[in-house]
């Protein structure tokens, strides 16, 4: 395929990806290309290398061997500023733990990502994301005004302000009760299917995973088993034998 074929058809690709802490190996050799649009879950047993993968695939960290592509860019090739400039335009990230910033309100948070490009929200897109995540009437507010499931979704709409190729979600369901975070995936699903953004999704939870396209198993750091249509059963089914 051409570099520009590449580019289009895959919003990241791994090429044998290896990740090496000192004597412990947490990815070994990990080939996978994420269509644009789609959406993948990962799952494996605690210090299976989920974190590892997630933080290697989307250039939060290195590899030791191997390549990530990310929209046909090498990100290996560019130095630690490139790096840092293509994930904050190019990359949306939503973790377990929220990350939003006390001292700002919703709608400051959640253009933050824009501000650091030095780049200004558009305002009809802006209404949409904040009107998807149902914060409409809370731009005014503090995170620690908001509920858990609230913060969360104003961490979905920073993730998405920036129309991102790609996003990681690393267990954003962990600290949600079973109805935020069915509205949280949701949000993700949707992003996958109306804006076509590719969305990674690392959970530990099945039906979290059988909201995804598909579902990735990691043991000891490799890819060990690949489910297509994921329900919560089948996906437990898969679990049970890893
Ligand atoms: N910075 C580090 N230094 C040394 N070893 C590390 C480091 N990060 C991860 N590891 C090791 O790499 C392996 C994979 O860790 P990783 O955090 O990727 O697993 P995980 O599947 O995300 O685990 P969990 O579900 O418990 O978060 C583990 O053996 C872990 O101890």
């Amino acid at each position: 395929m051409s570099q520009a074929a590449e580019a289009t058809a895959y919003a990241v690709r791994m090429e044998e990806v290896t990740r090496s802490y000192g004597s412990v190996t947490a990815l070994r050799g990990v080939s996978r290309a994420f269509p644009r649009g789609g959406f993948t879950a990962v799952m494996g047993p605690s210090g299976s290398g989920k974190s590892t993968f997630l933080h290697c695939a989307s250039g939060l960290d290195r590899p030791t061997s191997g390549s990530v592509l990310i929209g046909g860019t090498d990100i290996g090739r560019l130095s630690e500023a490139k790096r840092t400039r293509l994930r904050r335009e190019r990359i949306g990230f939503v973790f377990q733990s929220f990350n939003l910033i006390p001292s700002m309100d919703v709608e400051q948070n959640i253009t933050l990502p824009l501000h650091l490009s030095g780049a200004r929200a558009d305002p009809r897109w802006l209404a949409e994301v904040v009107g998807r995540v149902g914060l409409t009437d809370r731009l005014r507010h503090r995170p620690s005004e908001l509920s858990g499931g609230q913060q969360q979704r104003a961490a979905v709409a920073r993730a998405l302000i920036t129309r991102p190729e790609v996003v990681f979600a690393d267990e954003p369901t962990g600290a949600l009760d079973p109805r935020s975070a069915r509205d949280v995936l949701g949000l993700l699903r949707e992003a996958a299917d109306q804006t076509g953004q590719t969305v990674v999704l690392v959970t530990h939870d099945p039906m979290a995973a059988a909201w995804a396209d598909s579902v990735l198993f990691l043991r000891d750091g490799e890819i060990v088993a690949e489910l297509a249509d994921p329900t919560p059963t089948t996906v437990m089914a898969h679990w049970e034998i890893l």
